[in-house]
């Protein structure tokens, strides 16, 4: 089926902000984190730039494969916002095109592709030098919906804790909340 655009959804050029503060994609509390801030786009996509700094080193000057990754399911993730739906990673696969240095801006672009029940097929690239560079890492990944239970039940409680008891998460997360 064809994505759909669910009517609240931010805004297109929206700043999404960080949908947790400890989160090493986009939070604002992770020294090392990516940092990566995501915009909603027109349809069902998204951008967004990280900027790779030294702590996300593989190789002398140059990002680390999996930190690159990251960013990637960090910006499909993000879809979320737009498709108003809980989804989680289920497969991510990515091709690396071009090495990173570190201080490149990172120009990522995704959408969702397709929706199939509950599987949302999404894909993402990383561009250099650029919005309109060229494409340095793309991945293409299969999200799956699960209702907020997976993370109440899953994650460690007393991070869980935290975050029920903060009003500022209950109403990010609100924002994912599950269609009526
Ligand atoms: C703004 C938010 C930003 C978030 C950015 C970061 C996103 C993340 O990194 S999330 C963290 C990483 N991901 C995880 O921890 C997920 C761990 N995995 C799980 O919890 C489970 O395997 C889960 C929930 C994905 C699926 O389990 P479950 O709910 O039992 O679904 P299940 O019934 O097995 O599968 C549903 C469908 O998806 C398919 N599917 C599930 N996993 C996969 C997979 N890896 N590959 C292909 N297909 C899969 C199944 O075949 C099934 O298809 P169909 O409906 O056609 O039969």
């Amino acid at each position: 089926m064809q994505p759909v655009r669910h009517p609240d959804a931010p805004a297109p050029g929206e700043l999404l902000g960080a949908h947790y503060g400890e989160c090493f994609g986009c939070g604002g509390d992770q020294p090392h984190g990516l940092h990566l801030e995501a915009r909603a786009g027109d349809g069902v996509g998204i951008t967004a730039e990280f900027t790779v700094r030294r702590a996300h080193q593989g190789a002398p000057g140059l990002a680390h494969g999996g930190v690159l990754t990251s960013a990637l399911d960090e910006t499909l993730g993000s879809l979320n916002w737009l498709l108003r739906t809980i989804a989680v990673t289920g497969r991510l696969e990515t091709d690396f095109v071009r090495p990173v240095p570190v201080g490149t801006v990172l120009h990522l672009e995704a959408r969702v592709t397709a929706v199939a029940g509950r599987k949302i097929y999404s894909t993402a690239t990383g561009r250099i030098g650029g919005p309109e560079g060229p494409v340095a890492v793309r991945a293409d990944a299969l999200f799956i919906e699960v209702k907020v239970d997976h993370f109440i039940d899953n994650g460690r409680p007393e991070e869980i804790r935290a975050a029920m008891s903060d009003p500022d998460q209950v109403r990010r997360a609100r924002a994912f909340e599950v269609n009526p």
